[in-house]
């Protein structure tokens, strides 16, 4: 059985959902994941927000907002009075849900079930639209399987033994539509895959049920070799490796969510990219192969902080780097980058949440300086220790750009630059023109 995820933009008009059957065949079995109509998650954010900040009536006025775009959405949709008039039940429901919020408490609690809304609402209205048309489909509560741990991390043996016994209850469909990025946590409330997580809901599904494939389908025919929306030409890529791809993912190719990748390389399933504006293109194929000797694609991450401890301490002592990081364990901080000398270390974070906590600590170490409004620049391809040539190509098309750090050989895809983030544009078409 496939499974197929199809992003906001490719549900975000009535019209794109009414041609998700071009792509979709009802006679073959699949697994449709679909994620938020776009622009819904972002208004739920804020609604959220709302409620947090005690803001009731921006809170009111943001869901007349929203239920105003969902009550044009299903007029459109869903054309006979009928199914109308199911859709607006729906409709009133979520929202109902929405403005009651207003009456509770509002905690962390209430506003991950804000923002759950947005794929319930989008998998329900598609549903009722496939009834409308006469194609059989079943409806599967992501809430049922969908499950992580105690340390945020989704099971997928849970997905295995809870979607199962759906599948097979329901063996004689072929169309199963669910909710992409949302789950329940370890404490069983309605929680979140974190923002972009639908193509990871995708990734565990294909992981829980031993997929034959998974495809992403989104608004653009692949992973490019540079980001399209700051370099001109970009090309699609044929084929990646699950290391490069989650390389870029990570390194903020917005086109994949960064773990996605995880799940399938571990039970090796095969994951394409693919265009739903242009279905017959062929898109990207991520497996264990990749093309070999050739640098790939760039992708940028903003929002980096560097941090340097200097230490004269550091000089022929053992232990140093083990004090220092443990800091960064303490406050659950996760470091992207590291560049040592002997008297210095450099590191990378891009959450900030305990900065302040974090350089006092360090402050016991050594000297601590601090750089914010920093990117990292990841180049990605096949460059093994056995290669030569691919760092001096890199660094000679951005000769003219200060580089904060440079990180190399940590494995055998990717060389990371820091800079300025001011830098980054003319450091992504600069390398674009040289390296490809
Ligand atoms: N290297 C890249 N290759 C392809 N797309 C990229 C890349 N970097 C950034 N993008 C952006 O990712 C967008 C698709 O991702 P996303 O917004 O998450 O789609 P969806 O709404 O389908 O989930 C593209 O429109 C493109 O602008
Ligand atoms: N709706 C969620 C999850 C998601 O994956 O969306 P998209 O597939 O449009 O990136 C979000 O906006 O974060």
């Amino acid at each position: 059985m496939k499974v197929l995820k199809f992003g906001g933009t490719s549900v975000g008009s009535p019209d794109r959902m009414k041609k998700l059957l071009d792509i979709i065949n009802p006679a073959e079995q699949q697994i449709v994941v679909l994620s938020a109509v776009s622009g819904t998650t972002n208004s739920l954010v804020e609604i959220g927000q709302a409620y947090l900040a005690g803001d009731k009536q921006k809170a009111a006025q943001l869901i007349t907002i929203l239920k105003g775009k969902y009550e044009v959405f299903i007029k459109e949709l869903l054309e006979t009075p009928e199914f109308y008039e199911q859709g607006k039940e729906v409709i009133d429901y979520h929202f109902r849900l929405l403005s009651g919020l207003a009456n509770d408490l509002f905690t962390p609690i209430e506003d991950k079930i804000i923002l759950a809304q947005g794929e319930l609402l989008s998998t329900t209205l598609y549903h009722i639209y496939l009834k409308e048309i006469g194609v059989p489909s079943v409806l599967l509560p992501a809430l049922e399987f969908m499950k992580t741990d105690e340390d945020s991390e989704p099971i997928v043996d849970h997905i295995t033994s809870q979607l199962t016994p759906l599948l097979e209850k329901n063996k004689d469909n072929n169309l199963f539509i669910t909710q992409g990025y949302i789950c329940r946590n370890a404490f069983g409330e309605v929680d979140n895959l974190r923002r972009g997580g639908s193509d990871y809901t995708a990734s565990l599904i294909g992981a829980g049920i031993r997929s034959e494939e998974v495809q992403i389908w989104t608004d653009i025919d692949g992973m490019h070799n540079n980001d399209p929306r700051i370099v001109k030409g970009t090309k699609p890529i044929a084929q990646l490796s699950f290391d490069e791809a989650a390389e870029l993912a990570y390194f903020g190719a917005k086109i994949l969510h960064p773990q996605s990748v995880f799940p399938a390389q571990k039970y090796k399933i095969p994951v394409r990219l693919l265009n739903t504006m242009d279905p017959q293109a062929a898109g990207t194929l991520i497996t264990n192969d990749s093309e070999k000797d050739r640098i790939k694609s760039i992708a940028a991450k903003d929002d980096i902080t560097a941090i340097k401890i200097q230490s004269s301490r550091m000089l022929l002592a053992h232990g140093f780097l083990r004090r220092v990081f443990e800091v960064f364990e303490r406050y659950r901080t996760s470091i992207d980058m590291i560049t040592t000398s002997e008297v210095a270390v450099s590191v990378t974070i891009d959450d900030t949440t305990y900065l302040g906590e974090i350089t006092k600590e360090l402050g016991a170490y050594g000297t601590v300086d601090i750089d914010v409004n920093q990117t990292i620049v990841c180049v990605v391809g096949d460059f093994g220790a056995e290669k030569h040539g691919y760092a001096a190509r890199v660094l000679e098309a951005i000769k003219h750009i200060p580089v904060r750090m440079i990180s190399y050989g940590g494995s055998d895809h990717n060389m990371s630059l820091l800079i300025k983030t001011e830098d980054k544009v003319e450091a992504l078409r600069s390398l674009h023109n040289r390296l490809f």
